[in-house]
């Protein structure tokens, strides 16, 4: 089976981090700033950030609608912290203006954890990835307050959602791709073979 091309969403965020751990987990990974850079895509990572920037720049470049397609063919899409709120179909805390992708049938309190001086590490026990916890790096990170019964909760940390999956969209509060441990992109990789079955 080829290899998986698997876009980054390039508009604002830790998009380099992300292009490296997809790479390492042996995907084609590129970055994407334009609808029309989605074709041919197998998957979508929309990286940590600040949504609300995010937000903007998504409806400056004519990217929210093209984005919210993407999500619903059903292609994989993984949202890590600002890109979890991103898949969220409702935010709590979130700006006036703030859009969202939809995807996950959750409710995600953004900046849950606290201002950028609470940011923390923690060990992470993530359902369907073996071999041990992942260290989440958690920064400025929302969590999840509630999920529809769709939802799979793959993860908490104290008391709180922190990894969800729903279908083909996978969420974390937390920033794999900064820690060097690609276990959780591999797991993702592998979702965007699947589903190209
Ligand atoms: N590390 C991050 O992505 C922070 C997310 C940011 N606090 C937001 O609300 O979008």
């Amino acid at each position: 089976m080829t290899t998986p091309t698997i876009g980054v969403l390039a508009l604002q965020g830790d998009v380099r981090e992300h292009l490296t751990a997809l790479a390492t987990a042996d995907a084609l990974a590129r970055p994407v700033r334009r609808p029309q850079e989605l074709a041919g895509l197998d998957g979508l990572v929309i990286p940590g950030g600040e949504s609300t920037t995010m937000s903007k720049l998504a409806v400056t470049f004519g990217m929210l609608e093209p984005l919210r397609a993407f999500v619903r063919s059903g292609k994989p899409v993984y949202g890590t912290c600002a890109g979890m709120i991103m898949v969220a179909d409702k935010l709590l805390d979130g700006r006036e203006d703030q859009e969202t992708l939809g995807g996950i049938d959750m409710i995600v309190r953004r900046n849950a954890f606290g201002r950028q001086n609470e940011s923390f590490e923690a060990a992470v026990e993530i359902a369907g990835i073996p071999g041990g916890p992942v260290e989440g790096v958690f920064i400025r990170a929302p969590w999840v307050e509630s999920v529809g019964a769709a939802v799979e909760v793959l993860a908490t940390y104290d008391g709180h959602t922190v990894a969800v999956r729903q279908g083909n969209v996978l969420a974390t509060s937390f920033h794999p791709e900064l820690t060097g441990d690609h276990r959780v992109h591999a797991y993702f990789v592998d979702l965007v073979r699947r589903a190209r079955r």
